[in-house]
């Protein structure tokens, strides 16, 4: 089986692949940047437990992280304690089965690599994602089938948080979609403001983004663990695909799998 680790800012989405490339099953866990090799072994090892599965049935694993001390953290446990024979660690700079169209590579997250790949494999060229987790990304495959960039704003968990620090009369509100732009309630204002605004930014973003490109028709989904929510406040999405990342990060293992089988 293979295991992917998709390391993001807030949660760590971990997915178990079948031979025949199944998602098996998915957990989250919180991200803490403090985590040693060691206590990741052992929240792996229960986790392992509580599904009634058997570590040993791990033959590979690939690891997706946008925290570098957590990248150091997750390979080192995966190599040296599971003893994992090959540990895929998503790098825009290696090869991921995907033409990337940006001058820089190497500043790229691997999570919005690992998007770009599964929205090219799912939905062809031409697709724009919008990934609403820590950050808000936008990642973007042209027609040609290339990564273009995109955009990276502030997720609307960390807007939310910033506001009702700064602003005293301020405190948290649930963050739903409300049925109304304009709020009556400071509750129903703020919650107008975040997640409303949030599907307003992304909607004229992907707006221009589609402009710039000249592709009007652009496939658009929604992922990350916020898409749900926002979805009630914007018909922009044509799809919300909350594994996306997940079958990123299967594709990019597969097709060097197939590289190196090709190899041999
Ligand atoms: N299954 C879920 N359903 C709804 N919300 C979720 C789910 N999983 C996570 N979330 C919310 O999504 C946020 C994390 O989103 P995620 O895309 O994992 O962010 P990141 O990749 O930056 O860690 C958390 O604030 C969490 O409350
Ligand atoms: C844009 C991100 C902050 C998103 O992180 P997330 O919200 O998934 O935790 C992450 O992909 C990142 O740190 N990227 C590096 C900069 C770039 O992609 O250009
Ligand atoms: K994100």
């Amino acid at each position: 089986m293979l295991l992917t680790v998709d390391v993001g800012n807030t949660q760590t989405t971990l997915g178990l692949f079948d031979e025949g490339g199944e998602l098996v099953v998915q957990w989250r866990m919180a991200t803490d940047r403090t985590d040693t090799a060691d206590e990741l072994h052992e929240r792996l090892f229960g986790y392992f437990l509580m599904l009634g599965m058997k570590m040993e049935s791990v033959t590979d694993v690939a690891i997706s992280s946008v925290v570098p001390i957590l990248s150091q953290q997750w390979s080192y446990m995966m190599t040296n304690v599971l003893k994992a024979e090959d540990v895929l660690m998503v790098d825009a700079t290696r090869d991921c089965g995907i033409a990337v169209g940006i001058p820089d590579p190497r500043q790229v997250g691997a999570d919005r690599i690992a998007n770009a790949v599964a929205a090219r494999d799912s939905y062809g060229p031409s697709t724009i994602v919008v990934d609403f987790g820590t950050a808000t990304n936008i990642d973007v495959v042209d027609k040609t089938g290339t990564f273009r960039g995109g955009v990276i704003m502030p997720g609307l968990l960390l807007s939310a948080n910033s506001l009702f620090e700064r602003a005293a009369k301020l405190s948290s509100v649930p963050l739903v979609a409300p049925e109304h732009a304009l709020g009556v309630s400071t509750e129903c204002a703020v919650q107008s403001g975040i997640v409303i605004g949030a599907a307003c930014a992304a909607e004229g973003l992907v707006a221009r983004i589609k402009s710039e490109l000249g592709e009007p028709d652009a496939t658009v989904v929604g992922t990350g663990g916020l898409a749900e929510e926002i979805t009630r406040a914007t018909d922009m999405f044509d799809t919300i695909d909350p594994d996306l990342t997940v079958r990123g990060i299967y594709s990019i293992w597969r097709h060097r799998a197939a590289k190196r089988a090709a190899r041999k």
